[in-house]
């Protein structure tokens, strides 16, 4: 018996095999089209999906960094700075944005998004999305090759990229500019990996990877028994008041703009006009770009940056750190902690 009792001509064969073929077409061809345009457009494996080499997005980290920072210079030598309020900060201060914020922020998106393409990009300054291209030839320069020596692979969904174009903007309208950094941070699955801070009027770049490299080194000593702390000048808070009344009333503390500057006083600097300290502290909200590259490589050269409770600082998710800032390198982390934990919640109530 026929089964069913259908009986196929040899037309309908025929039918049926062309719809066969047409099936195989479709889901085929959108895949192969999809690895060609891959292929002419140049996505060198970074494309979505593709494992992401740490090395690279290091390099292309530097060069975000320093291109930002050229274009933060031009903005500054040219006096055409535009200066604009975007709004205050929760402490009243105007919270202000120039040409060279914007300018640099368009430059460092634009190649590390061109770069990397599947990875989060969460900048300080908004972008428009089909504004410029900035192209990335992919390679790793030997000045990382020489230091890092071998590659580390990480899923493009495990990358948080934060950026700062401009760190002490404050500072940079009132011409100081040995303050002014441009930042770039990698976190991976929220731990700060990658850290670049550049300093765009002297052409510096410190950078690090954890468990890679670095091509700065923590000093060969601090003062653990009296620290000097480095704070804001601009949005200090109650900092002055909160480090005196915990670390003692003659505690030296140094005022200077900038996250990234505040970092690098912790370093062994080799720049003439880089201040030194022990400690940064800070107890005011502040954003994640303003401090996943430090944090990264003060992480990379065996440092801590927490909150002033003593919390790591999770760089996924939302943009702000509501916990205040530790920052410390060739000390006991630990016990900056406790003091702070016997004083703090009596100055916070006499503050308020
Ligand atoms: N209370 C606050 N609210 C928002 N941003 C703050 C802040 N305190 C500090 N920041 C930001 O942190 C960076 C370092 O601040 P400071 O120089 O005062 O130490 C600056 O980054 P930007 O210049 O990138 O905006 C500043 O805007
Ligand atoms: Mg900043
Ligand atoms: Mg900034
Ligand atoms: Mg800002």
């Amino acid at each position: 018996m026929a089964p069913m009792g259908i009986r196929l001509s040899p037309l309908g064969i025929g039918v049926f095999c062309l719809l066969g073929v047409g099936v195989l077409y479709h889901v085929y061809s959108g895949f192969l089209t999809g690895k060609f345009a891959a292929f002419f457009l140049g996505d060198g494996g970074a494309g979505q999906g593709q494992p992401v080499d740490l090395r690279e997005l290091l390099a292309v980290s530097i060069r975000a960094a320093q291109l930002g920072g050229l274009e933060v210079k031009r903005v500054r030598e040219t006096n055409s700075l535009n200066e604009k309020a975007k709004g205050k900060t929760r402490e009243g201060a105007e919270d202000k944005m120039t040409r060279g914020d914007l300018l640099s922020n368009r430059k460092m998106y634009h190649l590390i998004k061109n770069a990397f393409p599947a990875v989060l990009v969460n900048t300080e300054e908004q972008v428009d999305a089909d504004e410029e291209s900035v192209p990335w030839v992919p390679n790793i320069p030997d000045e990382i090759k020489d230091i890092i020596k071998t590659s580390k692979e990480v899923a493009p969904e495990s990358i948080t990229v934060w950026i700062d174009p401009l760190d002490a903007t404050y500072e940079y309208t009132e011409n100081l500019i040995n303050y002014i950094t441009t930042m770039v941070c990698i976190a991976v699955n929220g731990k700060p990996i990658i850290g670049v801070i550049h300093k765009p009027f002297t052409s510096y770049t410190a950078w690090a990877m954890v468990d890679g490299g670095s091509n700065v080194k923590r000093r060969s000593s601090y003062n653990e028994k009296t620290p000097s702390f480095i704070v804001s000048r601009s949005h200090s808070g109650q900092v002055k008041e909160v480090t005196r009344q915990t670390f003692g009333n003659k505690t030296e503390i140094i005022s200077a703009g900038g996250a990234g500057y505040k970092v690098l006083s912790l370093l062994d600097i080799t720049e003439n006009k880089q201040e030194i300290a022990d400690v940064y502290i800070h107890v005011t909200f502040i954003k994640k770009w303003d401090i996943c590259a430090g944090n990264a490589l003060l992480n990379a050269l065996g440092g801590h940056m927490t909150t002033l409770n003593g919390e790591e600082i999770i760089y996924t998710g939302s943009d702000g750190n509501e916990g205040g800032l530790l920052a410390s390198i060739g000390m006991d982390h630990g016990a900056l902690v406790e003091k702070l934990a016997e004083k703090l919640p009596t100055i916070q109530k006499t503050h308020k």
